[in-house]
């Protein structure tokens, strides 16, 4: 018994095309040992991943100890195969996460980043007396570097198609195999009503910054300098489903902004857009496997990165990839239990 297999290479339906699902996919080719197909509501640029600020810093997103690692292993990843891409439209920058408060614990994720320090007196804005600092941090133009993702995706064999899966047995009628990256769709299509909407708003501007820097102690405001623009930030506002931007939230952003970076004050920033993007919060990373159908159908669950899908994508596309691979045995014996036992010739 055995499963969907074409040209020896077993068959795998991905569902969602944002940063989570292309990320995945592309670590499944890689292995030369899967077809990898990706069926999506929305598509690059119509994606939540798009409206991403988007750099490497772990925020909103838990367990702890597994965002840690899985950011550690994406930095790594990222070090390895993406950032001397000029395609890719990444940059390392230095990362600034400062506090009016003095921080004793360092953050929960420091024993897996060995480059994490404290900030140092200079780079405190006047008013900040602490701070963390990560130097080899990496910022993306988040639309170029989903291009980039779709692009990889593609060139490496793997297919997409435009389809919203509204009953996940519309799925095991091809595939054995699905993996689960729907973010917020989880809510619905697996109706996990743990995951819910945190809305961020982003503008986007022309000036531009030496280093990413962050205040998220009492309220969100970041500038994080991209290749052709720089972001300012943020919102987070729980179970809130508005994604059309507020002019009450940009005027937030930019008195917040103004504080932790005087040359952004108001009368110098010339916005080029405004975006909002719904997180796919969580209290943790849903990453593991579900047997449907007596067990013979298999779905590996990816979804629920909340403000740090990013910053952990490739660390949980291997996790996947493992999962999956630790879970088709199972599906092998079950499929097996349901073969029709054979006629007695007597
Ligand atoms: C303003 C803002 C700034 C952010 N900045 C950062 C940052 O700096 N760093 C960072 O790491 N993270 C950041 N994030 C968080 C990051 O954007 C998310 O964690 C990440 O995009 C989640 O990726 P995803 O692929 O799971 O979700 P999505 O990008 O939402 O993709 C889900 C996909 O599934 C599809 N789908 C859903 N349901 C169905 C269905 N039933 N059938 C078919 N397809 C379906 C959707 O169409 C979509 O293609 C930010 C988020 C916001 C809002
Ligand atoms: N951690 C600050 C970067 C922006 C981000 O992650 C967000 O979700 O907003």
């Amino acid at each position: 018994m055995s499963l969907n297999k074409v040209n020896s290479k077993t068959d795998i339906l991905i569902i969602g095309c944002g940063c989570i699902g292309l990320s995945t996919g592309i670590v499944l080719l890689k292995t030369g040992k899967y077809n990898v197909q990706i069926w999506s509501r929305d598509l690059p640029p119509n994606t939540t991943s798009n409206k991403a600020a988007a750099l490497w810093y772990p925020f909103l997103c838990n367990p702890p100890d597994l965002v840690g690692k899985w950011s550690a292993e994406t930095m790594q990843y990222f070090k390895d195969h993406i950032i001397g891409d000029p395609k890719s439209g990444t940059l390392i920058k230095k990362v600034n996460e400062i506090f009016r408060r003095e921080h004793k614990e360092d953050p929960e994720w420091r024993p897996y980043v060995q480059s994490f320090r404290r900030a140092r007196k200079d780079e405190l804005p006047e008013g900040y007396v602490d701070g963390f600092a990560v130097d080899d941090g990496f910022v993306m133009d988040t639309d170029m570097y989903m291009d980039y993702l779709v692009q990889t995706f593609k060139s490496l064999g793997g297919s997409i198609e435009q389809r919203e899966v509204e009953d996940i047995r519309e799925a095991f009628v091809h595939y054995d195999t699905v993996i689960n990256c729907t973010g917020l769709g989880s809510r619905e299509l697996f109706k996990d009503k743990l995951i819910y909407p945190s809305r961020g708003q982003i503008i986007v501007i022309k000036n531009s910054s030496e280093r990413s820097i962050m205040d998220e102690e009492d309220h969100i405001a970041y500038v994080i300098p991209r290749i052709s623009n720089t972001v300012l930030g943020g919102t987070n506002q729980e179970h809130d489903y508005n994604t059309e931007p507020t002019k009450q939230d940009t005027e937030e952003i930019l008195k917040r902004v103004a504080m932790i970076s005087p040359r952004f004050a108001k009368n110098r920033i010339e916005i080029q857009d405004v975006k909002v993007g719904l997180r796919p919060s969580r209290h943790e990373i849903r990453l593991e496997n579900e047997f449907f159908e007596g067990g013979s159908k298999l779905v590996v669950h990816n979804y629920g990165h909340g403000g740090s899908g990013f910053t952990v994508s490739w660390g949980c596309a291997l996790e996947a990839l493992r999962v999956m691979e630790a879970g088709i045995p199972n599906l092998l014996f079950y499929k097996k239990q349901q073969q029709p036992k054979p006629q007695s010739k007597l």
